[in-house]
């Protein structure tokens, strides 16, 4: 028998439904997001991996969910495999999609969006069609020559991780993405990672946003428990 998430799927693939019937069937299941933004090669989707062991998260990657597509065969896939090769960013209605059918098949409420929003355009185009805000941003800042030595020893067969793509890659970075960690420190809503040290040594701060310590109470410090309640 088919589980209420897998029809859900079968009906996104085989059913021309609309960006709000999709938006809607999301709405209902009241997901909460994290974004998680970087440069490439700064620790993502290390990081994320993480995350979900720790705390329950399904991890989206907009990259790999636009590789599996190309891969697929779609309809799309020639026009994505340009864009990587040049590192550009796919128009956003397909990237939407991408990740909200991911959210219906996953059966999880609680989302690390990987790599995504990327530009303008792509935060824009989610927040209208998605109604959706995300709890914060987890932001993994890295020095560019650290996220370029990781990238050129990554050896996953990315056909993206070369010198040339890697610098345009870079650049798309720079000029596009930086902004929207920008509109997301004016809400307040950063949480910025120094990503240049050793992968636990991060994770041990990914942990701390995750789940917070509770602050000592100054004024309870040194009493026993029932002068503290008084
Ligand atoms: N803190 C770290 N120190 C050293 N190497 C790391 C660290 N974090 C990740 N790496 C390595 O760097 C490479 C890139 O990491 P990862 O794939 O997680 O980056 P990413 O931000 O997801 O990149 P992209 O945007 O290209 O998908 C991987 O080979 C990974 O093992
Ligand atoms: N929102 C996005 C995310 C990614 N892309 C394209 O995929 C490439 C690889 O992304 P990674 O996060 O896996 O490094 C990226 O360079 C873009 O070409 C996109 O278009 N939109
Ligand atoms: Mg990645």
């Amino acid at each position: 028998m088919f589980s209420f998430d897998q029809i859900i799927h079968f009906a996104l693939l085989y059913s021309p439904l609309s960006f709000e019937d999709i938006s809607d069937r999301l709405a209902e299941k009241h997901p909460k997001v994290v974004f998680v933004l970087g440069g490439p090669g700064s620790g993502k989707g290390t990081q994320c991996e993480k995350i979900v062991q720790h705390f329950g998260y399904t991890h989206l990657s907009a990259g790999d969910l636009l590789r599996a597509e190309k891969n697929s065969g779609s309809e799309n896939g020639i026009m994505i495999q340009n864009m990587m090769n040049e590192g550009k960013i796919v128009p956003s209605e397909v990237t939407i999609k991408l990740l909200q059918k991911a959210m219906l098949d996953s059966g999880n409420e609680k989302f690390l969006i990987d790599g995504f929003p990327r530009n303008e355009e792509n935060r824009a185009a989610f927040e209208a069609l998605t109604k959706i805000e995300p709890e914060f941003v987890l932001y993994f800042n890295c020095p560019e020559k650290e996220m370029e030595r990781r990238i050129l020893n990554r050896n996953q067969g990315r056909e993206d991780d070369n010198i040339e793509t890697i610098r345009k890659r870079f650049k798309v970075f720079l000029e596009s993405s930086l902004p929207v960690i920008e509109y997301y420190k004016g809400k307040g809503k950063v949480r910025e990672i120094d990503a240049a040290k050793p992968v636990e040594e991060v994770f041990e701060e990914v942990k701390d946003i995750f789940n917070p310590k509770v602050p000592k109470d100054e004024n309870v410090e040194g009493r026993c428990m029932c002068c503290a309640i008084l």
